[in-house]
């Protein structure tokens, strides 16, 4: 393989330019670029792209060997040279190959915002860990919060007093129905078991899916807790189409293989955000999908050191979300389920970061 002092040597003589010549077109003085054809001093980027348009050379080919030499001098007599450069290298594949790719996807709002929340995150972390009592509260208060809202969206009418008397008093609600108090305590239930997982350090995988929507519906629909539909069903108000029943055993087994490809590279909340989206557009399950899929946002989003988004059920925080919802479906535009997650991820670590 020729050295770049090859290269550009050769390059000049095949153009039958004498060095004085090679000056005048490159701007380089002659006692350097003799000096560079002799491999005794290194071209800088500027002189590169001098001498790729005087002996036009393809620069992206003479950026390479420029770079690849510059890698040689810097770590040539490093003991570890081998092993320095196979980690730079899966530095680099990994940023190829994915991070770049799915960040170069996202809007600049929507970058804008990742970055503010991951700043809120960091100073999150900072105060942990929360122990005793402090914990305790903030948990009660959160998780009660999150079973109320996530419980309003899907129609459950007990509010947020009630929600917390059903959840951790045990005391039931007159002219309330069973279901509800289920819903509540289901609910519950479920978010400590989210909690559970990520101290377990367990990943997100279809048995814990099938865990969750169990708990949602445990008690309420003992025939489908836990299990796929069998038959059509269709989002009330929603131009959108979940999927035949035969359809869902292949695209349940995509959704896990885009978790499993996606969970590294793609910023956490994204990631929370699409496979929230991605499940309740598959809708594979006959009723719980909205509640189950908030729940795994969370589980992903929880595991990831955020704190539990709770995206809010009063009418026009829930039309918003099923509108956001709707321009991934219909529109193919994730933006604003992205941003609608966002908000609601920064709002939670700020009133977390308020209390402690
Ligand atoms: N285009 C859409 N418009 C409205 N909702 C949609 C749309 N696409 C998916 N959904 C989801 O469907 C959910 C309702 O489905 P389902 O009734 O099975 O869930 P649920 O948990 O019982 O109720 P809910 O999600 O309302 O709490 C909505 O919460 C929302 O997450």
């Amino acid at each position: 393989m020729k050295t770049l002092a090859q290269i550009l040597q050769d390059a000049r003589e095949q153009k039958s330019l004498t060095l004085k010549e090679a000056v005048m077109r490159t701007g380089v003085d002659a006692g350097l670029i003799s000096k560079i054809e002799r491999g005794k001093r290194f071209p800088s980027e500027g002189n590169l792209k001098a001498f790729s348009e005087a002996y036009e050379l393809r620069l992206d080919a003479l950026k390479k060997q420029w770079l690849v030499e510059k890698v040689f001098n810097l770590v040539q007599y490093e003991e570890q040279a081998s092993e320095i450069l196979a980690l730079a290298e899966s530095r680099v594949e990994y940023l190829a190959g994915a991070k770049a790719l799915e960040f170069s996807k996202l809007s600049a709002s929507v970058l804008a915002k990742l970055k503010e929340v991951d700043q809120l995150q960091v100073q999150w972390q900072q105060k942990r860990p929360l122990i005793g009592t402090q914990l305790q509260k903030m948990q009660e208060y959160f998780h009660v919060a999150y079973t109320y809202e996530s419980n309003r969206i899907e129609g459950n009418t007990l509010s947020l007093q009630e929600t917390h008397l059903v959840i951790n008093e045990g005391i039931t609600i007159g002219g309330k129905s069973m279901k509800e108090h289920l819903e509540a305590i289901n609910h519950a239930e479920a978010v400590d078991f989210v909690e559970e997982l990520v101290k377990g350090g367990v990943d997100f995988n279809a048995r814990t899916l099938m865990e969750l929507h169990y708990l949602v519906l445990k008690g309420i629909d003992r025939e489908n807790a836990g299990k796929f539909r069998s038959v059509p069903v269709r989002i009330s108000g929603s131009e959108h189409m979940p999927p035949q029943p035969y359809l869902l055993g292949k695209m349940m087994e995509d959704y896990f293989i885009h978790y499993n490809s996606h969970k590294t590279s793609l910023h956490p909340v994204i990631l929370a955000a699409e496979m929230h989206e991605r499940l309740v557009s598959v809708h594979p399950f006959v009723d719980g999908n909205g509640r189950t899929s908030r729940l795994v946002m969370n589980l992903i989003l929880v595991s990831h050191g955020f704190t539990l988004a709770n995206l809010k059920g009063d009418n026009t925080s829930r039309l918003a979300y099923y509108k956001a919802l709707e321009s991934v479906q219909v529109n193919n535009d994730p933006a604003p389920f992205y941003e609608l997650v966002i908000d609601a991820v920064k709002d939670s670590l700020q009133q977390h970061l308020d209390l402690v």
